[in-house]
């Protein structure tokens, strides 16, 4: 189905067209509409199947009407991890590209003058992490008086609890009329419960099953030994000439470990995660997307949203702690159509976290032994940490809990409507 029927105007549709979308995608065609007749929605579908200009075109359609004077924030988008609020606002900028409207993008890590600098010449709609948000709130560099759209990416991960006094804060400076827009590839029980005190009259668009993984993704899980699995990651890249592989680990430890350890096998690696300068953590995605480095290992700071373009290769060197991270991090491959790999490495002291993820994906994932890394079965592991991974280090590792300490302000329940 072509962008034409869904009644949008002529600057935005020259845009997409611009960027190669001959066609809207399912999601596209179902949260469109509802966003333009002013629903507040909560809308699921797999990870790469355009959730950003599902909710960017209808968004930057309403705001083009009218352009006040003062240019108030009238559109807020909260993303995870800084990565994504940059990578959503680029996406934002090139869908507005034939508008008069101003985006802004505002994240932790980086000096704050030159986005208090944007905010001062007004913006339209601001895509922000919700660390760096509340400090440009409470040293008055933004009001959020105006807003009108309110945008949760990757939502239940927003509204989780790592994310819960800042989100509370938040919602306390935001206007109460106001339409909220939820989007994300997976919702688990805690968000449809949460939402309840978000959404006013809520359209549940979900495009395919709930929690499903990307249908071009191949999934192939090997049972190896956790003392192999380094040996076998730089043997699947090497002899089957992988050009560009991300690898997820569950901490930061292991990431930077394993980076240095393939350099050493001679496969060029960087990592990313929480613990990085912000300097050095785009750099590495950057050289990443560029081709300069074969392999990233990253934690799950680079598991939500983000769109690399012609990633085949995802590997998932430890599973994780939060099985839903599983869905969004075999989704950075098998995007906007195009097919990809995930392999998963999964140690017998593993196999809890396992039953966990096929518990969300709902269906059992074959379990396959490489020849010559079979297993010694006479050996027993340690099983992975149990319990999950705490709050309070998820966020961590996401990189938004640096300035948390320092901010003050009213805590308050989720604003009901
Ligand atoms: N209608 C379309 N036709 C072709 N490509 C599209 C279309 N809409 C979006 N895309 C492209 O598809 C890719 C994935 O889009 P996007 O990042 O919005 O996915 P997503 O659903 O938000 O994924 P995730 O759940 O991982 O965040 C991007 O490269 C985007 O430019």
């Amino acid at each position: 189905m072509s962008f034409i029927s869904l009644a949008l105007d002529k600057s935005l549709t020259n845009a997409v067209k611009a960027l190669g979308y001959d066609e809207a995608t399912p999601i596209q065609l179902k949260a469109i509409p509802a966003i333009l007749a002013g629903k507040d929605i909560m809308a699921g579908a797999q990870t790469g199947t355009g959730k950003t200009a599902a909710f960017a075109l209808p968004i930057l359609q309403k705001l083009m009407v009218t352009l006040p004077e003062n240019r108030p924030v009238r559109a807020l988008v909260l993303t995870p991890t800084r990565e994504l609020a940059q990578q959503v606002y680029k996406s934002f900028v090139s869908y507005a590209e034939n508008t008069e409207l101003n985006i802004a993008v505002a994240y932790g890590g980086v000096s704050i003058n030159p986005q208090i600098t944007a905010l001062n010449k007004g913006v339209d709609v601001l895509v922000a992490t919700p660390g760096r948000l509340l400090d440009h709130i409470i040293n008055g560099s933004l009001a959020l008086t105006e807003l009108e759209f309110l945008v949760f990416d990757e939502a239940d991960r927003m509204l989780d609890m790592g994310f819960k006094d800042e989100i509370d804060r938040i919602l306390n400076r935001v206007p109460l009329k106001r339409q909220t827009l939820l989007f994300s590839a997976t919702f688990d029980d805690a968000i449809f419960k949460l939402s309840k005190n978000l959404l006013t009259d809520p359209e549940l668009i979900e495009v395919s099953e709930r929690n499903a993984a990307a249908a071009k993704v191949e999934q192939i899980l090997y049972t190896v030994d956790s003392d192999r699995k380094r040996e076998l990651t730089s043997f699947l890249i090497g002899s089957k000439n992988w050009k560009q592989v991300l690898i997820f680990t569950r901490t930061k430890v292991t990431a930077d470990a394993l980076a240095k350890e393939m350099c050493k096998d001679g496969i060029k690696t960087q990592s990313i995660h929480g613990d990085k300068s912000q300097g050095a953590r785009e750099k590495a995605l950057a050289e990443f997307k560029e081709g300069k480095t074969r392999a990233l290992v990253a934690t799950d700071v680079a598991s939500r949203g983000l769109d690399i373009a012609n990633l085949n290769y995802v590997i998932n060197y430890e599973l994780p702690y939060i099985a839903e991270d599983y869905i969004h991090r075999i989704g950075r491959t098998g995007r906007a159509g195009n097919e990809g790999v995930a392999v998963s490495l999964m140690s017998p002291s593993e196999e809890w976290l396992l039953e966990a993820v096929e518990k969300v994906l709902d269906t059992r994932l074959l379990q396959q032994w490489y020849p010559g890394y079979e297993p010694d079965l006479t050996k027993t592991e340690k099983p992975a940490r149990k319990g999950g991974q705490k709050q309070r280090d998820r966020k961590k590792a996401l990189g938004e809990h640096s300035d948390a300490k320092k901010r003050s302000g009213p805590k308050n329940k989720y604003t009901r409507r």
